[in-house]
Protein backbone atom coordinates (compact mmCIF):
# COMPACT_ATOMS: atom_id res chain seq x y z
CA UNK A 1 0.00 0.00 0.00
CA UNK A 2 1.01 4.17 -0.66
CA UNK A 3 1.92 6.62 1.81
CA UNK A 4 1.30 9.35 -0.53
CA UNK A 5 -1.38 11.91 -0.21
CA UNK A 6 -4.72 11.05 -1.71
CA UNK A 7 -5.02 11.15 -5.60
CA UNK A 8 -9.31 10.98 -5.36
CA UNK A 9 -10.70 12.23 -2.17
CA UNK A 10 -14.46 11.93 -1.57
CA UNK A 11 -16.40 13.19 1.16
CA UNK A 12 -20.05 12.96 2.10
CA UNK A 13 -20.91 12.33 -1.21
CA UNK A 14 -24.87 11.67 -1.90
CA UNK A 15 -26.77 10.96 -5.39
CA UNK A 16 -30.78 11.45 -5.65
CA UNK A 17 -32.80 10.41 -8.53
CA UNK A 18 -35.63 12.36 -8.71
CA UNK A 19 -38.87 10.46 -10.31
CA UNK A 20 -42.07 11.87 -11.73
CA UNK A 21 -44.56 11.67 -8.76
CA UNK A 22 -42.39 12.80 -6.41
CA UNK A 23 -40.28 9.83 -5.53
CA UNK A 24 -37.04 10.21 -4.80
CA UNK A 25 -34.18 7.36 -5.43
CA UNK A 26 -31.52 7.38 -2.29
CA UNK A 27 -28.55 5.68 -4.78
CA UNK A 28 -25.69 6.56 -2.53
CA UNK A 29 -25.63 8.30 0.83
CA UNK A 30 -22.78 10.20 2.59
CA UNK A 31 -19.99 7.88 1.24
CA UNK A 32 -16.30 8.93 2.09
CA UNK A 33 -13.31 7.18 1.18
CA UNK A 34 -9.47 8.73 -0.38
CA UNK A 35 -7.97 6.70 -3.71
CA UNK A 36 -3.62 6.90 -3.06
CA UNK A 37 -1.56 6.71 -6.35
CA UNK A 38 -0.44 3.16 -6.99
CA UNK A 39 -3.42 2.04 -4.80
CA UNK A 40 -6.16 -0.29 -4.99
CA UNK A 41 -9.64 0.32 -3.41
CA UNK A 42 -12.35 -2.08 -4.67
CA UNK A 43 -15.96 -0.84 -3.86
CA UNK A 44 -18.32 -4.32 -3.58
CA UNK A 45 -21.55 -5.20 -3.15
CA UNK A 46 -25.03 -6.64 -4.11
CA UNK A 47 -26.69 -5.61 -7.63
CA UNK A 48 -28.53 -2.63 -7.42
CA UNK A 49 -26.70 -0.84 -4.11
CA UNK A 50 -25.35 2.49 -5.89
CA UNK A 51 -21.85 1.39 -6.93
CA UNK A 52 -22.14 2.47 -10.53
CA UNK A 53 -23.98 5.32 -9.95
CA UNK A 54 -20.86 6.65 -8.06
CA UNK A 55 -18.67 6.01 -10.88
CA UNK A 56 -20.82 7.75 -12.67
CA UNK A 57 -20.97 10.64 -10.05
CA UNK A 58 -17.23 10.62 -10.45
CA UNK A 59 -16.62 10.68 -14.34
CA UNK A 60 -19.96 13.70 -14.79
CA UNK A 61 -21.88 11.21 -16.28
CA UNK A 62 -24.92 11.27 -14.08
CA UNK A 63 -28.81 11.59 -15.84
CA UNK A 64 -30.38 15.18 -16.15
CA UNK A 65 -32.79 14.32 -12.69
CA UNK A 66 -30.06 13.26 -10.86
CA UNK A 67 -28.46 15.58 -7.95
CA UNK A 68 -25.60 15.16 -5.84
CA UNK A 69 -23.93 16.65 -3.00
CA UNK A 70 -20.50 16.66 -1.61
CA UNK A 71 -16.98 16.76 -3.39
CA UNK A 72 -14.74 14.47 -4.65
CA UNK A 73 -11.37 16.41 -5.33
CA UNK A 74 -9.25 15.11 -8.03
CA UNK A 75 -5.93 16.49 -7.50
CA UNK A 76 -7.88 19.32 -5.97
CA UNK A 77 -10.69 19.33 -8.70
CA UNK A 78 -13.92 19.02 -7.59
CA UNK A 79 -15.07 16.32 -9.71
CA UNK A 80 -19.34 17.28 -8.88
CA UNK A 81 -19.49 20.98 -9.31
CA UNK A 82 -16.80 20.77 -12.70
CA UNK A 83 -18.36 22.62 -15.88
CA UNK A 84 -19.21 19.60 -18.42
CA UNK A 85 -16.37 21.17 -20.67
CA UNK A 86 -13.68 20.58 -18.04
CA UNK A 87 -15.06 16.82 -17.53
CA UNK A 88 -15.38 16.38 -21.05
CA UNK A 89 -11.92 17.88 -22.20
CA UNK A 90 -9.56 17.33 -19.78
CA UNK A 91 -10.99 14.50 -17.13
CA UNK A 92 -12.77 11.82 -18.95
CA UNK A 93 -9.75 9.82 -20.58
CA UNK A 94 -7.35 11.96 -19.93
CA UNK A 95 -7.00 12.02 -16.11
CA UNK A 96 -9.92 9.05 -15.52
CA UNK A 97 -9.91 6.27 -17.46
CA UNK A 98 -13.30 4.18 -17.11
CA UNK A 99 -13.17 0.51 -18.02
CA UNK A 100 -16.93 0.13 -18.94
CA UNK A 101 -19.05 -2.83 -17.48
CA UNK A 102 -20.09 -4.15 -20.23
CA UNK A 103 -17.07 -3.23 -23.47
CA UNK A 104 -19.00 -5.22 -26.38
CA UNK A 105 -21.44 -2.48 -26.18
CA UNK A 106 -18.40 0.26 -25.19
CA UNK A 107 -17.12 -0.98 -28.69
CA UNK A 108 -18.44 0.89 -32.08
CA UNK A 109 -19.68 -2.04 -33.66
CA UNK A 110 -18.60 -0.95 -37.80
CA UNK A 111 -15.04 -0.09 -36.88
CA UNK A 112 -11.86 -1.86 -36.28
CA UNK A 113 -10.34 -1.81 -33.11
CA UNK A 114 -7.15 -0.44 -34.81
CA UNK A 115 -9.41 2.51 -36.47
CA UNK A 116 -11.26 3.02 -32.40
CA UNK A 117 -7.65 3.10 -30.96
CA UNK A 118 -6.00 5.61 -33.57
CA UNK A 119 -9.23 7.68 -33.17
CA UNK A 120 -9.09 8.04 -29.20
CA UNK A 121 -5.00 8.51 -29.33
CA UNK A 122 -5.40 11.15 -32.13
CA UNK A 123 -8.14 12.85 -29.72
CA UNK A 124 -6.64 12.28 -26.16
CA UNK A 125 -3.12 12.86 -27.13
CA UNK A 126 -3.28 15.09 -29.43
CA UNK A 127 -0.52 12.99 -31.73
CA UNK A 128 -1.08 13.28 -35.82
CA UNK A 129 0.35 11.66 -38.84
CA UNK A 130 2.85 8.61 -38.84
CA UNK A 131 3.19 8.22 -34.53
CA UNK A 132 -0.58 7.65 -34.51
CA UNK A 133 -0.16 4.08 -35.11
CA UNK A 134 2.71 2.91 -33.13
CA UNK A 135 0.75 4.64 -29.98
CA UNK A 136 -2.89 3.12 -31.10
CA UNK A 137 -0.31 -0.32 -31.23
CA UNK A 138 1.68 0.46 -27.84
CA UNK A 139 -1.30 0.97 -26.11
CA UNK A 140 -3.08 -2.68 -27.56
CA UNK A 141 0.23 -4.24 -25.98
CA UNK A 142 -0.64 -2.95 -22.89
CA UNK A 143 -3.71 -4.48 -22.38
CA UNK A 144 -2.39 -7.50 -23.40
CA UNK A 145 -4.88 -7.30 -26.81
CA UNK A 146 -2.77 -9.14 -30.03
CA UNK A 147 -1.28 -7.08 -32.20
CA UNK A 148 -2.66 -9.58 -35.01
CA UNK A 149 -6.59 -9.07 -34.16
CA UNK A 150 -6.14 -5.48 -34.23
CA UNK A 151 -7.87 -5.02 -37.68
CA UNK A 152 -10.92 -7.14 -36.55
CA UNK A 153 -14.19 -5.75 -35.59
CA UNK A 154 -16.33 -5.83 -32.40
CA UNK A 155 -18.44 -8.73 -33.41
CA UNK A 156 -14.88 -11.03 -34.62
CA UNK A 157 -13.47 -10.58 -30.85
CA UNK A 158 -14.35 -12.93 -27.69
CA UNK A 159 -15.61 -11.78 -24.36
CA UNK A 160 -12.00 -11.63 -22.99
CA UNK A 161 -10.65 -9.78 -26.05
CA UNK A 162 -13.49 -7.42 -26.32
CA UNK A 163 -12.86 -6.89 -22.58
CA UNK A 164 -9.09 -6.19 -23.56
CA UNK A 165 -10.30 -3.74 -26.18
CA UNK A 166 -12.08 -1.78 -24.27
CA UNK A 167 -9.20 -1.73 -21.88
CA UNK A 168 -7.20 -0.49 -24.11
CA UNK A 169 -8.90 2.82 -25.29
CA UNK A 170 -9.02 3.18 -21.42
CA UNK A 171 -5.09 3.35 -21.50
CA UNK A 172 -4.77 5.36 -24.67
CA UNK A 173 -4.78 8.62 -22.33
CA UNK A 174 -2.31 7.29 -19.49
CA UNK A 175 -4.88 8.79 -16.93
CA UNK A 176 -3.53 8.25 -13.53
CA UNK A 177 -7.00 7.10 -12.45
CA UNK A 178 -8.39 3.89 -13.76
CA UNK A 179 -12.21 2.96 -12.95
CA UNK A 180 -13.12 -0.19 -13.96
CA UNK A 181 -16.77 -1.35 -13.34
CA UNK A 182 -17.15 -4.57 -13.30
CA UNK A 183 -14.49 -5.85 -15.25
CA UNK A 184 -14.57 -9.76 -14.28
CA UNK A 185 -18.14 -10.18 -15.26
CA UNK A 186 -19.43 -12.67 -17.20
CA UNK A 187 -15.27 -14.02 -17.97
CA UNK A 188 -14.31 -17.62 -17.57
CA UNK A 189 -11.79 -18.35 -14.32
CA UNK A 190 -9.37 -17.86 -16.71
CA UNK A 191 -9.35 -14.53 -18.20
CA UNK A 192 -10.50 -13.19 -14.83
CA UNK A 193 -6.91 -14.00 -13.34
CA UNK A 194 -5.77 -12.29 -16.85
CA UNK A 195 -8.02 -9.36 -16.06
CA UNK A 196 -7.03 -9.09 -12.51
CA UNK A 197 -2.85 -9.53 -13.22
CA UNK A 198 -3.43 -6.84 -15.85
CA UNK A 199 -5.27 -4.04 -13.63
CA UNK A 200 -2.76 -4.66 -10.72
CA UNK A 201 -0.25 -3.86 -13.38
CA UNK A 202 -1.43 -0.76 -13.99
CA UNK A 203 -1.71 -0.05 -9.92
CA UNK A 204 2.02 -1.29 -9.52
CA UNK A 205 2.91 1.12 -12.33
CA UNK A 206 1.64 3.61 -10.08
CA UNK A 207 -2.23 4.21 -11.31
CA UNK A 208 -5.02 4.67 -8.97
CA UNK A 209 -7.61 2.04 -9.16
CA UNK A 210 -11.29 1.51 -8.37
CA UNK A 211 -12.46 -1.58 -9.32
CA UNK A 212 -16.26 -1.97 -8.45
CA UNK A 213 -17.36 -5.60 -8.49
CA UNK A 214 -19.47 -8.05 -6.75
CA UNK A 215 -16.50 -10.74 -7.82
CA UNK A 216 -15.07 -10.77 -3.95
CA UNK A 217 -12.40 -13.18 -5.07
CA UNK A 218 -11.49 -10.97 -8.06
CA UNK A 219 -11.36 -8.42 -5.12
CA UNK A 220 -9.67 -10.48 -2.81
CA UNK A 221 -6.37 -10.71 -5.80
CA UNK A 222 -6.47 -7.02 -7.19
CA UNK A 223 -7.40 -4.91 -4.04
CA UNK A 224 -5.26 -3.02 -1.31
CA UNK A 225 -8.87 -2.25 0.06
CA UNK A 226 -12.18 -2.70 0.17
CA UNK A 227 -14.94 -0.81 0.60
CA UNK A 228 -18.34 -2.45 1.44
CA UNK A 229 -21.74 -0.98 0.06
CA UNK A 230 -25.04 -1.37 1.37
CA UNK A 231 -27.88 0.46 0.33
CA UNK A 232 -26.17 3.43 -1.00
CA UNK A 233 -23.63 3.64 1.69
CA UNK A 234 -20.52 2.19 3.22
CA UNK A 235 -20.73 0.58 5.75
CA UNK A 236 -17.09 -1.18 5.78
CA UNK A 237 -13.74 0.48 4.87
CA UNK A 238 -10.89 -2.23 5.38
CA UNK A 239 -7.38 -3.27 4.06
CA UNK A 240 -7.82 -6.06 1.84
CA UNK A 241 -5.48 -8.13 4.27
CA UNK A 242 -7.86 -7.40 7.42
CA UNK A 243 -10.39 -7.89 5.83
CA UNK A 244 -10.20 -11.19 3.34
CA UNK A 245 -7.95 -12.89 5.94
CA UNK A 246 -8.17 -12.48 10.05
CA UNK A 247 -9.69 -10.43 11.93
CA UNK A 248 -12.03 -10.29 9.28
CA UNK A 249 -14.92 -8.06 8.27
CA UNK A 250 -16.88 -6.83 11.53
CA UNK A 251 -19.91 -5.38 9.82
CA UNK A 252 -22.54 -8.07 9.75
CA UNK A 253 -23.64 -7.34 6.15
CA UNK A 254 -19.80 -7.20 4.65
CA UNK A 255 -19.36 -10.31 6.59
CA UNK A 256 -22.23 -12.58 5.65
CA UNK A 257 -20.97 -11.59 1.81
CA UNK A 258 -17.73 -13.46 2.75
CA UNK A 259 -19.50 -15.86 4.17
CA UNK A 260 -21.77 -16.80 1.05
CA UNK A 261 -18.52 -17.01 -1.41
CA UNK A 262 -18.55 -21.11 -2.64
CA UNK A 263 -15.01 -21.22 -0.59
CA UNK A 264 -16.13 -20.32 2.76
CA UNK A 265 -19.22 -21.39 4.14
CA UNK A 266 -21.58 -20.78 1.02
CA UNK A 267 -24.21 -19.50 2.93
CA UNK A 268 -26.52 -16.96 1.74
CA UNK A 269 -27.63 -13.68 3.75
CA UNK A 270 -31.22 -14.15 4.31
CA UNK A 271 -33.82 -11.59 2.92
CA UNK A 272 -33.40 -8.60 -0.10
CA UNK A 273 -31.98 -5.34 -0.09
CA UNK A 274 -34.03 -2.56 0.05
CA UNK A 275 -35.71 -0.34 -2.44
CA UNK A 276 -33.50 2.85 -3.01
CA UNK A 277 -36.80 5.04 -3.08
CA UNK A 278 -38.30 3.73 0.72
CA UNK A 279 -35.55 2.96 3.01
CA UNK A 280 -36.39 2.32 6.13
CA UNK A 281 -35.08 4.91 9.12
CA UNK A 282 -32.11 3.69 11.02
CA UNK A 283 -29.69 1.37 9.64
CA UNK A 284 -30.64 -0.18 5.81
CA UNK A 285 -29.34 -3.71 7.09
CA UNK A 286 -31.09 -4.10 9.99
CA UNK A 287 -33.94 -6.01 8.64
CA UNK A 288 -32.09 -8.66 7.51
CA UNK A 289 -29.67 -8.53 10.56
CA UNK A 290 -29.52 -11.22 13.23
CA UNK A 291 -27.77 -8.71 15.76
CA UNK A 292 -30.35 -5.88 14.96
CA UNK A 293 -31.61 -4.15 18.21
CA UNK A 294 -33.34 -1.05 19.23
CA UNK A 295 -30.22 1.14 18.64
CA UNK A 296 -30.86 0.15 14.60
CA UNK A 297 -32.96 2.61 14.39
CA UNK A 298 -30.40 5.21 14.38
CA UNK A 299 -28.08 5.44 11.23
CA UNK A 300 -24.90 4.24 12.83
CA UNK A 301 -22.11 6.62 11.95
CA UNK A 302 -18.93 4.95 9.78
CA UNK A 303 -16.27 5.32 12.84
CA UNK A 304 -13.27 3.04 13.35
CA UNK A 305 -13.74 0.84 15.81
CA UNK A 306 -11.12 0.97 19.17
CA UNK A 307 -7.97 -1.08 18.27
CA UNK A 308 -8.62 -1.19 14.45
CA UNK A 309 -6.13 1.52 12.74
CA UNK A 310 -7.28 1.79 8.93
CA UNK A 311 -10.89 0.52 9.55
CA UNK A 312 -14.12 2.01 9.71
CA UNK A 313 -17.26 0.27 10.31
CA UNK A 314 -20.72 1.65 10.45
CA UNK A 315 -22.73 -0.94 12.48
CA UNK A 316 -23.93 0.15 16.28
CA UNK A 317 -22.73 -3.74 16.97
CA UNK A 318 -19.72 -4.68 14.74
CA UNK A 319 -18.32 -7.89 15.54
CA UNK A 320 -14.47 -7.72 17.75
CA UNK A 321 -13.23 -11.67 16.70
CA UNK A 322 -11.66 -13.64 14.01
CA UNK A 323 -14.64 -15.38 12.31
CA UNK A 324 -13.68 -18.55 13.56
CA UNK A 325 -14.51 -17.72 16.98
CA UNK A 326 -17.16 -14.90 16.82
CA UNK A 327 -19.54 -15.05 19.32
CA UNK A 328 -23.07 -15.77 17.06
N1 LIG B 1 -31.39 7.24 -13.94
C1 LIG B 1 -31.86 6.66 -12.83
N2 LIG B 1 -33.05 7.03 -12.31
C2 LIG B 1 -33.51 6.44 -11.19
N3 LIG B 1 -32.86 5.49 -10.51
C3 LIG B 1 -31.67 5.09 -10.97
C4 LIG B 1 -31.10 5.64 -12.15
N4 LIG B 1 -29.90 5.04 -12.38
C5 LIG B 1 -29.74 4.15 -11.36
N5 LIG B 1 -30.80 4.18 -10.53
C6 LIG B 1 -30.98 3.39 -9.31
O1 LIG B 1 -29.87 3.62 -8.45
C7 LIG B 1 -29.62 2.42 -7.70
C8 LIG B 1 -28.16 2.07 -7.75
O2 LIG B 1 -27.84 1.57 -9.06
P1 LIG B 1 -26.38 1.11 -9.48
O3 LIG B 1 -26.43 0.81 -10.96
O4 LIG B 1 -25.38 2.08 -9.02
O5 LIG B 1 -26.19 -0.23 -8.69
P2 LIG B 1 -24.93 -1.20 -8.71
O6 LIG B 1 -24.55 -1.41 -7.29
O7 LIG B 1 -23.88 -0.68 -9.63
O8 LIG B 1 -25.58 -2.50 -9.30
P3 LIG B 1 -25.15 -3.37 -10.57
O9 LIG B 1 -24.01 -4.20 -10.11
O10 LIG B 1 -26.37 -4.15 -10.87
O11 LIG B 1 -24.79 -2.39 -11.67
C9 LIG B 1 -30.54 1.34 -8.24
O12 LIG B 1 -31.65 1.25 -7.38
C10 LIG B 1 -30.96 1.89 -9.58
O13 LIG B 1 -32.23 1.44 -9.93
Amino acid sequence: MTTEPPRLSVRDLSVRFHLSGGRTVAAVTGVSFDLAPGECLALVGESGCGKSVLASALLGLLPGNARTRGTALLDGLDLLTARESVLAGTVRGRRIALIPQSPASHLTPVRTVRSQLEETVRELTGLRGAGVRPAAERAAERAAFPADHLDRHPHQLSGGLAQRAATALALVGDAPLLIADEPTTGLDRDLVDRTVGELRRHVDAGCGLLVITHDLAAAERVADRVAVMYAGRIVELAGADDFFGAPGPRHPYARGLLEALPERSFTSIPGMPPELDALPGGCAFAPRCDRATDACTVVPALTAPPGAPGRAVACHHAHTRAPETADA
